[in-house]
């Protein structure tokens, strides 16, 4: 039997332009959104009523790129660039990542975004059934996509795409749909142009977008440039990924007319800001980006490289950051950068019935505690979610209609054993 909620008295983000934040009621009705207004809603008849007074409702924050099971690399090889990171610390570790690895790893990364009021995200990485087991038990919703790197010999390759194709198969739709499914080269630079190819023909075949890692870093499009005689753009362009709904990673460093040719087609941009702060990649030209048309959304990226899973953190980088390269106050505005990571992230992801609450909108939304003095005085909402909140202000949220999180407790995982068996994965994995 379905259930059916009125949230009362509390205060929804819709996040419009003229009235961003309506005080009122919020009807739920199994796993949908069928009212949000200030008038209490006909036909409430049989509802659980919940008192929202005192809390803010928000879409759930969807954070779209990472590679959660790198939670077990938190704090393994900080401060230093991309390549060093990734070549000197991150692959020798994760080529000895066991299923059971990922899937404590993707637990304990699930764990953080739930109780830190991320409802969404996408997930590019290897032992992929892991990480879609995670999703069925936590509750959450998720992209999932097999990254697959390419610089090994033809048939570990063929082994690898696959891998890649079955799992975006058999995997797309499962967990009551909140699970999607994507085909992700790594990136331009860890897959030849053939290979390439052959993931957007997969692509093609199954109907699915494609995700990538694109211009990270300056050394990156230089080499992009040396090996392929153009910058990554019209590199992915030549090799038709473009052809499909694609969500690029990063894109930090783009030209005038590389913007261009993302607007023209339709892709989608994930913009990492911690990310890239932290591995001194560079800060990615998002006002450009959202001038020009592009749907920009937010991202963690891997926990290794941010280091939390905080979308709210996220959020206010967005706002912030891109104010102080342009000298530009409205650079990217409070309400910009909260819908980045909402409404816009789903759009990003291609998913159109989440990030927004609405009538007819999947029922993902949390619950954040006002009665704090960061929250004070009540002048302006969308103000305080931006420039003030954080994870630990997240008291309830609710996926596809269930609550997984009451109280700042998680419903779905069992806390204390995911904290002790990925400290146990850890400590595996150094002594083998
Ligand atoms: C093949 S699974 C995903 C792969 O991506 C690596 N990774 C993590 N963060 C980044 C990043 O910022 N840029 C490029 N690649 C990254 C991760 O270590 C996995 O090997
Ligand atoms: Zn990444």
């Amino acid at each position: 039997m379905s259930r059916k909620w009125l949230i009362k008295n509390g205060a929804f983000a819709v996040l419009d332009a003229n009235k961003p934040v309506i005080h009122g009621y919020m009807l739920i009705e199994g796993d949908k959104i069928t009212y949000v207004g200030e008038e209490r809603p006909e036909g409430v008849e049989g509802a659980e009523t919940f008192d929202g007074k005192g809390l803010l409702f928000l879409p759930g924050l969807i954070n779209t790129h990472g590679h959660a099971a790198m939670s077990l690399l938190r704090g393994y090889g900080d401060d230093l660039a991309l390549q060093v990171w990734l070549q000197e610390k991150m692959w020798p570790m994760e080529a000895k990542f066991t299923s059971e690895d990922v899937y404590w790893g993707t637990a304990l990364s699930a764990l953080e975004m739930l109780k830190g009021g991320t409802t969404t995200f996408l997930d590019m990485y290897d032992h992929m059934d892991q990480v879609g087991k995670v999703v069925e038990e936590s509750g959450m919703r998720a992209v999932l996509t097999r990254g697959v790197i390419g610089l090994c010999p033809p048939e570990v390759q063929q082994q690898k795409l696959d891998e890649a194709v079955a799992f975006a198969r058999d995997w797309n739709g499962k967990a009551d749909g909140r699970i999607t499914t994507m085909i992700s080269p790594h990136s331009p630079y860890t897959c030849p142009p053939d290979y390439i190819e052959k993931l957007v023909q997969a692509a093609h075949d199954l109907n699915l977008p494609l995700h990538t890692h694109m211009s990270e870093t300056r050394a990156e499009v230089q080499q992009n440039v040396d090996d392929y005689g153009v910058r990554p753009v019209q590199h992915l362009l030549n090799l038709g990924v473009f052809s499909r709904p694609t969500l690029l990673a990063h894109a930090v460093h783009l030209t005038d007319e590389e913007i261009e040719v993302l607007a023209a087609h339709k892709v989608t941009v994930s913009h990492n800001p911690g990310s890239n702060l932290k591995l001194a990649s560079g800060i990615a030209r998002v006002p450009e980006l959202l001038k020009a048309g592009v749907v920009v959304s937010l991202g963690t990226d891997g926990p290794a490289s941010n280091n939390n899973l905080d979308m709210f953190e996220e959020i206010r980088l967005a706002a912030l950051i891109h104010k102080g390269v342009s000298g530009d106050p409205t650079a990217v505005p409070a309400r910009e950068a909260l819908l980045m990571g909402t409404d816009y992230g789903a759009k990003s992801l291609f998913l159109d019935n989440t990030g927004r609450l609405a009538a007819g909108m999947k029922a993902d939304f949390i619950a954040v505690n006002t009665e704090q003095a960061h929250f004070l005085p009540r002048t302006d909402y969308v103000s305080h979610a931006v420039y003030s909140a954080g994870p630990k202000d997240v008291e309830h949220v609710w996926v596809d209609g269930k609550q997984v999180v009451r109280n700042g407790e998680c419903l779905t995982l069992d806390e204390e054993r995911v904290r002790f068996e990925a400290q146990s994965a850890f400590e595996g994995l150094l002594s083998r």
